[in-house]
This record gives structure tokens, sequence and C-alpha cells, in this order.
């Protein structure tokens, strides 16, 4: 027998014993047991209870109505991790995975992609995350979206923010917007805001009748929609779930 098997045999009794008093676990047993169950588990239940309750707010709003901009800021100023649905859907497609293609198709025509796929791009992001606060901006989409969510993920949202900005301003912010995107074009802006009046407000009116939608109004410049965002986060900084 190697003294360092002794050593370790020994010592994960001492703690298994304090822990156990009534255990009569023999000392090779105790060295099983402490590394397999205790120590492991112990480093389970970290993971577990840090992300137990993470703060979770959707971001919602029409096409160009400014989620995005706003989430970049709020991730700055309160340590938020922004995870954007359109952003991992189009990583998906860079990443020339099996549902690239269709993924494209869907996002060129204004479409939702199937929840399934969205929901578990998200709670790749989310587990893989150090941090225990999200922006999930641009989702749910849809009640299925909402649906897959609660059942795959198995969170609500902590809060809901919902930019509310005119037609005009939303169709002109993405037309000017230049980032190269396949559906910053007209036809397909006049898909996406049917898309936002029939799949996603359904979404804003669901949350608020269960009180957490918190409307701002998206018109005028960054730093003054961000003004009014403010507030709402350092009240929930300051409210012991930070
Ligand atoms: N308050 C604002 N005033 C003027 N332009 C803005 C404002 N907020 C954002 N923009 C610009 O409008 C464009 C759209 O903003 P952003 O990408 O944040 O919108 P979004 O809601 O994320 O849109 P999408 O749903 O299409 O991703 C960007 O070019 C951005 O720089
Ligand atoms: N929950 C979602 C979010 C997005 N999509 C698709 O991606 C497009 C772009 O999304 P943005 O948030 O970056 O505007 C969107 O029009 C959808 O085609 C989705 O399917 N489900
Ligand atoms: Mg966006």
């Amino acid at each position: 027998m190697r003294w360092s098997s002794i050593f370790l045999s020994s010592l994960s009794r001492s703690f298994h014993r304090r822990l156990h008093p009534q255990s009569t676990l023999n000392g090779f047993e105790f060295a099983q047991h402490f590394f397999t169950t205790e120590i492991l588990s112990s480093a389970k239940e970290g993971v577990l209870s840090k992300r137990m309750s993470p703060f979770i707010a959707f971001v919602l709003g029409g096409p160009g109505s400014g989620k995005g901009t706003q989430c970049t800021k709020i991730a700055d100023a309160f340590g938020f991790t922004h995870l954007s649905a359109g952003d991992l859907l189009r990583k998906e497609i860079l990443s020339n995975g099996e549902n690239g293609a269709m993924i494209l198709d869907t996002i060129k025509e204004g479409k939702i992609v199937p929840s399934e796929i969205t929901v578990n791009l998200i709670r790749r992001a989310i587990e893989t995350s150090e941090n225990h606060k999200f922006l999930i901006d641009g989702f749910p989409r849809s009640d299925e979206n909402r649906i897959a969510f609660e059942r795959i993920v198995g969170a609500e949202p902590d809060i809901v923010l919902f930019f509310d900005c005119p037609e005009e301003e939303m169709v002109k912010r993405v037309l000017s917007r230049n980032q190269g995107r396949i559906d910053d074009n007209i036809e397909t802006v006049k898909k996406r805001l049917k898309v936002f009046h029939t799949l996603n407000l359904p979404i804003v009116n669901y949350y608020s009748g269960k009180g957490k939608v918190h409307k701002i109004n998206a018109v005028g410049t960054v730093d003054e929609i961000f003004e009014k965002v403010r507030p709402l986060f350092a009240a929930f900084s300051n409210n012991g779930k930070d």
C-alpha cells in the first residue's frame, strides 16, 4: 500500500467522521465515499446553487427598437451577460452546424426559428457562463418560445423590458444599421414587423398580465433611453439579487 493512499484514506476518514459521526465505513470506503460523493457533490452544489436562481431579464421590442444597443450598456453598467437570441442563431449559421441552412432561410424570411433550437443555444450559453445575471435579448418571440424556455431551462424571467418604438423609427434605424445583416432590407423588415405584431406583442401582454413588464419609450438618444433603463437595474442591484 502506498503512503499517499494511507494518508488520503485517513484524511478523508477524519473529514467524513466529522460530517457523519455514526458512519461505520472502513478507511478505503471512507476515501472512496469522500472523494466521489462529498467532494464531487459539494462542487456540483456550488454550481447548482449559483444557477438555482439566476437573475433573468427578457428584453423585447420590435426590429430596430434598440434592444441590442441598450443591452450592451446595461451589461457594462451592471455586470450582466448579454445573450442575444439573434446573435446566437447567426453564430450557429457560421458554425456550419446541421441547422445552419434552415436558420439562414428562416432569418431571411423574418420568421421564427423552431424554439427547441433557440432555447438550447440560450441554455448552453447560460450553463457555460460564470455569471448569474442574464439579459436575454430578442427572446421569447412567440408563445412557443416562452413555453420551450420554461420546459428546457426551467426558469421564468424576473423582469421583462419592452422597448416601445414607432414603426417608422424602427424601419429607419434598421435600414441605416449597416452591419451587413441579411434581414436588414425593406422586404424582410415588413415581414418582421408583421411577426412582431402577431407573435411578439402577445408575449409582452402575457408578461404584463404577470406584472413583469417595464415599458420604455424607445424614442430619443441612446443615452436618454439608458437613463430611463438605469433606475430599474439599480433597484434590482440594491435589493439583494445581485
Ligand atoms: N436611441 C436610438 N436612436 C437612434 N438610433 C439608435 C438608437 N438606438 C439604437 N440605434 C441604432 O439603431 C439600429 C438598431 O439598433 P439595435 O441593433 O440596438 O436594435 P435591435 O432592437 O437590437 O434590433 P434587432 O431586433 O433588429 O436586432 C442600430 O444601428 C443602432 O445603432
Ligand atoms: N427568439 C428568436 C430570436 C430571433 N429569431 C430570428 O433571428 C432574427 C433576428 O433576430 P434579432 O433579435 O437579432 O433581430 C429574427 O428575425 C428571427 O428570424 C428567432 O427566430 N427567434
Ligand atoms: Mg438586436
